[in-house]
């Protein structure tokens, strides 16, 4: 039968990237979704302010909602010191086999811990499971209704601490108007915008970075 969109994207990174060169694995995904298929990967450009964000937080422990391919997951591994975690939720079985494969082949697997399930039953699971005290960064990047009810959940379970950053993919393409608005008018976040485009299209989309304030 024919293969997914993630098999053909991971034999891209096989055949094209250097085993354990994250760079190249990301150079890898970035051209064969820019000139073969399109991929819902954060992208070049967006990945650029990703860089960005994850340096200036510089954090010890990052939740990353939706792994997909594992592209995101490796950029931002790619970044952090080797006594940090990167614990990262992804709910179907056949990407989260693919992902495994695309953070081993970069190398990036001591830091990262793939974890199979939903983010609104394992966040409140964080702390006793994982021994996680709180989140420094928390990138969103899953299905877009999931936003906001995943921000207030793990705020309910105490898992944001002053200064933690929530970064969100496609605030604006597909969009995630309810989150936007929360975290822009509530008094617990100080956001800002991140003007871009969606991954590898002249669409506008953009980032949305908020500070909670605790
Ligand atoms: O739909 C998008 N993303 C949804 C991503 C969803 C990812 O997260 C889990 S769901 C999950 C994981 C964990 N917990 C609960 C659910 C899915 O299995 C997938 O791996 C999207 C769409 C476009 N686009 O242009 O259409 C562009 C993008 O950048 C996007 O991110
Ligand atoms: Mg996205």
């Amino acid at each position: 039968t024919r293969s997914t969109r993630p098999q053909r994207l991971l034999a891209a990174v096989q055949k094209n990237a250097t085993r354990g060169d994250p760079r190249s694995v990301v150079k890898a995904i970035d051209e064969f979704c820019r000139y073969t298929e399109w991929a819902m990967n954060v992208g070049d450009e967006k990945g650029c302010i990703l860089d960005s964000v994850v340096s200036e937080v510089n954090p010890a422990t990052v939740l990353e909602l939706g792994t997909y391919c594992g592209y995101s997951t490796v950029r931002i591994a790619t970044l952090l010191p080797p006594d940090a975690k990167l614990i990262t939720l992804e709910f179907n079985p056949d990407f989260a086999v693919i992902a495994r494969q695309v953070i081993a082949w970069a190398g990036q697997e001591e830091k990262v811990h793939l974890v199979e399930g939903s983010s609104g039953d394992l966040i409140p699971k964080m702390k006793e499971q994982f021994g996680v005290k709180s989140f420094d960064l928390v990138f969103l990047d899953h299905w877009k209704d999931r936003y906001l009810p995943d921000a207030k959940l793990m705020e309910e379970c105490g898992l944001l601490g002053k200064g933690s950053v929530l970064l969100a993919d496609n605030v604006i393409c597909p969009g995630s108007p309810d989150y936007l608005d929360y975290v822009r008018n509530s008094p617990k976040y100080r956001s800002q915008y991140f003007k871009s485009h969606l991954e590898y299209t002249k669409v506008e989309d953009g980032l949305e970075k908020s500070v909670f304030l605790g």
